[in-house]
């Protein structure tokens, strides 16, 4: 049997964005019945490149002009001399970047990027789109427009990978009520036990790989394991108090093994969130903070999961979970959680609203509602009157 062809979806990302811009072309592709393969760049071969048929990069920059940590293999491979101008032939591609047009690199990683894939040969299905933290409504503001021309043009290049047509649409309803993700609660005591009191490093370190290896967002395949752990010793603030500033001078001592750095290096701080919002924000979501979960794909087959979720086989209490792969009290939501609860919402008008948010036409109203105005996931989940979903929406 002839295999079904899929669309293949690259990503890098630093910070998340681009993860969620790819998963976002993930499900409009889903939609659309194409069948979609997601994965983090640093989980893709790159020999294997010239058999694909079409591939979407979703690509952000980072530093100075330079690329996230889950691209470097993958870019140093492409830029090798003997690959030469056909390397790529008959390959298609299309490219979104992410970017802040502040710094003087704009997007440079995506730029380059597409020049590269095009000096070896492979043909844009698109032209690139530049997403820009600077936009009045963020990177969504580039992101709308270039997936309906990535739609009408995939279908050209490839009809095969929409096999109902290219007015075939799912609803929302349908495709967000289909979960893809399992949770699985545990009332058993035994495993409780496992998780005493001990508060040592090492159970920390545990449980923080526990709960990024069940997550399903990942920023990069070895991201699992904290690289290490520090104290900090001191926190002055060095800007005049009400100058609206908040430059500090912060001093970490290593409590595990030290890693090497160099002057220059940057330091990304996994900051903890405030207990009492975590389990507010699991209280709403009716759900017990206390009880143990794992966290699995739904199906193996799904493509919009990575496998390495099958790795998941440890319970974690919900409260962890949530504390270390969820933003719910500092980060903005993202749209996709006003796609959601637009679904569970039970008053009809808050339904309106939060459809509305979530749609092309609301998007400088959400961006002002949620950047502008700061708002954060457990805000936005109390705001909303009454909703009802099952235990594995959260
Ligand atoms: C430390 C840092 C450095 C950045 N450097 C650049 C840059 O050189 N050029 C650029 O266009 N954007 C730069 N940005 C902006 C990011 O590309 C932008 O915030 C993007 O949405 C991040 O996507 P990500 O979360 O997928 O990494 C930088 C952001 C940070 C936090």
């Amino acid at each position: 049997m002839e295999e079904r062809p899929m669309l293949l979806i690259l990503y890098a990302t630093q910070t998340g964005n681009a993860l969620d811009v790819a998963e976002q072309v993930g499900r409009e592709a889903e939609r659309r019945a194409c069948a979609v393969r997601l994965l983090s760049l640093d989980e893709y071969d790159a020999s294997s490149l010239p058999r694909e048929n079409a591939v979407v990069f979703v690509v952000s920059t980072t530093g100075q002009g330079d690329a996230p940590d889950s691209m470097k293999g993958f870019w140093k491979y492409l830029l090798q001399r003997n690959l030469g101008q056909h390397w790529l032939e008959g390959v298609h591609y299309a490219v979104f970047g992410l970017g802040d047009s502040g710094y003087q690199k704009f997007n440079f990683v995506a730029k380059k990027l597409d020049r590269r894939l095009s000096d070896l040969g492979a043909t844009a299905i698109v032209e690139r789109a530049l997403g820009d933290d600077q936009h009045p409504s963020g990177y969504e503001a580039a992101l709308d427009p270039w997936m309906t021309s990535l739609w009408n043009m995939l279908n050209k290049v490839n009809p095969n990978l929409f096999p109902n047509g290219p007015g075939f649409l799912i609803s929302y309803e349908k495709s967000i009520g289909q979960p893809k993700i399992q949770i699985t609660y545990h009332t058993i005591d035994k495993e409780g036990s496992e998780f005493s009191t001990n508060s040592d490093l090492k159970h920390i370190e545990m449980q923080i790989e526990r709960a990024r290896t069940m997550s399903p967002g990942k920023f990069s395949n070895n991201k699992n394991r904290p690289d290490c752990f520090l104290k900090m010793i001191k926190n002055q603030l060095l800007t005049k108090e009400g100058c609206g500033k908040d430059v500090r001078h912060l001093e970490f001592e290593f409590v595990s093994p030290a890693v090497e750095y160099e002057v220059g290096d940057v330091l990304e701080v996994l900051p903890g969130q405030n207990p009492t919002a975590v389990d507010a924000f699991i209280r709403r979501c009716n759900l017990d903070p206390e009880v143990f979960v794992t966290v699995s794909p739904v199906e193996v087959e799904n493509n919009l999961l990575r496998s390495h979720l099958n790795a998941a086989k440890f319970p974690i209490k919900l409260k962890s979970f949530v504390e270390l792969t969820m933003d719910i009290a500092s980060a903005s939501p993202r749209r996709y959680l006003f796609e959601v609860m637009s679904i569970f919402a039970t008053a009809q008008h808050e339904k309106e609203r939060l459809q509305y948010f979530a749609s092309p036409e609301g998007r400088d109203d959400l961006y002002q509602y949620n950047q502008k105005e700061r708002r954060t996931v457990l805000e936005v989940v109390s705001s909303i009157g009454g909703f009802s979903f099952s235990s594995n929406a959260i």
